[in-house]
């Protein structure tokens, strides 16, 4: 973990603790840390009502946030990390199968620790007391197993968003379903209808980033159905299956790979396939970053594979930010080995880092131009057709050979 994170956290705990109330590192952080896995942020559950929590930490001059005082949470900025700080607390009357009408607070830490959704994210910890554990998180931990804490089919009722978090952690932790907790998964997968497009494409992606995804998406499509009911390639086993043996080698997958494997995959023609690039991008609410990205590697999908250095130049100039991104496309539609995209990939970095690729880099700019006696409206065309013939190896990136390149570019129309 972070050094700083973690020291943050620990001063948390340490204020509250002097001030006379319980406090304890709670969910995720715990888990991720037991697991060896990167933690990301701290937070803490606490006998302190938000009000008193608040009390403490700026009498001490901290700044904190009252993030969420209706649901008992605030935000204290520790060390430039903020650090979520709930009392404890019981959910009740869930309205929506969504958000809780009311909250309680409680007195024990069990009690906050049993209106959490699965075991393993129901550990609590303390520098001087240790592991808090009342329902067998680390035990599942150690199963690698996903269990939702009493009874599944009422945690599932509660909170819709559980459906969709039992299956990303089992994706992202590589941990497999408890078998009531996957019954219920099925039973309740109706609920799923309640979610907002932002939530299911915040989990998606988690999802995908995980190593398990294949599996679950297998083993669960009849939930990806209720999700997504225009996207057949999701539901289809057959289709998840090749792309996970499509994708096995590869680190990390990204949603606009993914999503174009799926729809090139499907072998329609170009058109067709940017149609449905923009359905899909709709439906799982890509962010604008991944829209773009989803309709240029559609857009790509049949460019040929480079041959030599020129090719790649090219390939980056034109695809900036996905030159890496269409190399693991080609590779996953077995039309380059891993062993030739792993060469790919390795030049593209070497190009990035030494070649002449954007009008930045270039020898000359727009002053050096206009002092060459170039009317301020070619300057950009100009610039533009030098840099394309540097990519080409047409002339090399010095000022002196691109003043000449362009002035002779320039003749013929001079003449005119
Ligand atoms: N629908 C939810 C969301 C969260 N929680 C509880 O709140 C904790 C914090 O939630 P969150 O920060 O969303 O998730 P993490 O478990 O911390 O996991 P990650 O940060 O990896 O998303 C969870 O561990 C769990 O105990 C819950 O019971 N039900």
């Amino acid at each position: 973990m972070n050094e700083v994170l973690r020291s943050a956290g620990l001063t948390c705990l340490k204020l509250l603790n002097d001030a006379g109330y319980e406090a304890w590192w709670v969910g995720g952080c715990v888990r991720d840390g037991l697991l060896g896995r990167p933690v990301q942020d701290i937070d803490i559950t606490t006998s302190a009502l938000p009000e008193q929590t608040m009390e403490c930490f700026q009498s001490q001059g901290h700044n904190v946030i009252p993030t969420g005082i209706k649901h008992g949470t605030v935000t204290v900025m520790m060390q430039n990390f903020p650090i979520e700080v709930t009392v404890y607390r019981t959910d009740r009357d869930y309205q929506d199968h969504r958000h809780p009408r009311s909250i309680q607070f409680v007195r024990s830490l069990k009690e906050d620790c049993a209106r959490r959704d699965f075991t393993v994210n129901a550990l609590c910890w303390h520098p001087e007391l240790g592991l808090q554990d009342y329902f067998g998180g680390q035990q599942d931990l150690k199963m690698k197993s996903i269990r939702c804490i009493g009874n599944p089919c009422q945690r599932l009722d509660e909170d819709a968003l559980r459906i969709l978090r039992a299956l990303r952690f089992s994706a992202a932790l590589d941990f497999t379903i408890e078998s009531e907790t996957h019954a219920a998964l099925f039973q309740k997968k109706e609920l799923l209808r309640v979610l907002s497009a932002e939530r299911i494409a915040r989990e998606i992606e988690k999802m995908v980033i995980g190593r398990r995804w294949p599996e679950v998406f297998t083993v669960y499509h009849e939930l990806l159905a209720v999700l997504f009911p225009q996207l057949p390639a999701l539901q289809s086993p057959a289709a998840i299956q090749k792309a996970f043996g499509a994708f096995r080698l590869c680190p990390r997958i990204t949603l606009p790979r993914l999503a174009c494997f799926f729809l090139v995959s499907q072998q329609t023609p170009l058109a067709v396939c940017l149609d449905q690039a923009q359905r899909w991008s709709r439906q799982l609410k890509l962010s604008n970053h991944d829209r773009k990205s989803l309709t240029q590697l559609v857009q790509n999908q049949n460019r040929p594979l480079p041959k030599n250095r020129i090719d790649l130049r090219r390939l980056i100039y034109e695809l900036p930010d996905l030159s890496t991104e269409w190399i693991q496309l080609q590779q996953a539609l077995r039309r380059l080995s891993a062993k030739q995209a792993g060469q790919w990939i390795a030049a593209i970095e070497e190009i990035q880092s030494s070649d002449c690729l954007t009008l930045k880099q270039l020898a000359v700019n727009g002053y050096d131009l206009i002092a060459a006696g170039c009317p301020k409206t070619e300057i950009s065309v100009c610039l533009n057709q030098a840099l394309s013939a540097v990519i080409e190896d047409q002339v090399p990136n010095q000022k002196e050979a691109l003043l000449t390149y362009i002035q002779q570019q320039a003749k013929p129309e001079s003449q005119d």
